[in-house]
């Protein structure tokens, strides 16, 4: 039983413009769920509103629900131990080491007199899962953006949430780190989180190959509304991929995998009627 995360009526305006209007969707939790959309689209902004961190609009209609309970409703100490949110970049801690940041993520879980971690084996897992044990003992300042990325990614596992929040976690990732990554945030995906269910994993993807790749569903925004949710290969089509981005794609079955893929076609190149 994998349950299902619902995303009620989050909407957010700055000086009247509206940044997100009115998103709601619901998709099978226990998996990885892609959120694309173009430059501006309003994906760093639905992530907040679904974190906590920016305060929805009508909040009395707003909702996240995790197998029927509304995180949003939780005091932020309790929605910390179910949702952890990783954004682009995080610039504070720099003067820490990457255990004493991992460490951080247990904060949520101590009692409130605790001194350090309460369960070291929790930390040094999500170490070990996020691949950066070679790096524990280095300053956070010395990382490199991708080392530090994968750093964030520990520190958020160390939370043991239900709901996990990624804004473009490949984005300074080599192709070969971003492979591992969206593969290792697959099989983390559906994963029992802390004994009380699955983990679901929310992603912000410019790659649309990835979303299609690894992610079961997506949820594609553009203007700050939802304009296609469910199963990646119904959602990414030509015609919303087109319709969203302004650009000409097709579908075309990977080579190895057989799965589909997106060709684009450069904006000078001539587009020849449709085979
Ligand atoms: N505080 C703000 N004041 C005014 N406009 C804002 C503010 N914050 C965000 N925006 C605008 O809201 C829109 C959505 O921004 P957001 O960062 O959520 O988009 P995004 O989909 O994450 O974009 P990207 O793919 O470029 O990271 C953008 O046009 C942005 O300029």
């Amino acid at each position: 039983m994998t349950g299902t995360l619902e995303v009620h009526h989050l909407s957010y305006a700055v000086s009247g413009l509206p940044l997100v209007d009115d998103v709601s969707f619901a998709v099978p939790g226990g998996g990885l769920v892609a959120l694309v959309g173009p430059n501006g689209a309003g994906k760093t902004t639905l992530l907040r509103l679904m974190a906590g961190t920016h305060r929805a609009a009508s909040p009395e209609q707003a909702g996240v629900l995790v197998d029927g309970v509304d995180l949003l409703g939780l005091a932020r100490r309790d929605r910390a131990r179910q949702l952890a949110l990783v954004e682009q970049a995080s610039h504070a801690e720099f003067m820490l080491t990457v255990r004493q940041v991992v460490e951080l993520g247990r904060i949520p879980h101590q009692s409130r007199w605790a001194v350090g971690s309460e369960d070291p084996g929790v930390v040094e897992r999500a170490i070990d899962l996020a691949g950066v044990r070679h790096l524990a003992d280095r300053e956070l300042s010395t990382l490199s953006g991708g080392e530090q990325q994968r750093v964030h990614l520990a520190r958020a596992l160390a939370q043991q949430p239900r709901l996990l929040l990624l804004d473009e976690p490949t984005n300074h990732l080599d192709i070969r780190a971003q492979l591992e990554s969206l593969d290792l945030l697959r099989r983390l995906a559906g994963q029992d989180a802390q004994g009380g269910g699955d983990l679901t994993v929310v992603a912000a993807l410019h790659d649309l190959n990835l979303a299609l790749a690894y992610c079961e569903h997506t949820v594609l925004l553009a203007g700050g509304r939802v304009r296609a949710v469910g199963r990646t290969e119904e959602v990414l089509t030509p015609e919303a991929i087109g319709t969203a981005y302004g650009v000409v794609a097709d579908l075309v079955p990977h080579p190895r995998t057989g799965r589909p893929m997106v060709a684009f076609t450069p904006a000078h190149a001539p587009v020849p009627a449709h085979r």
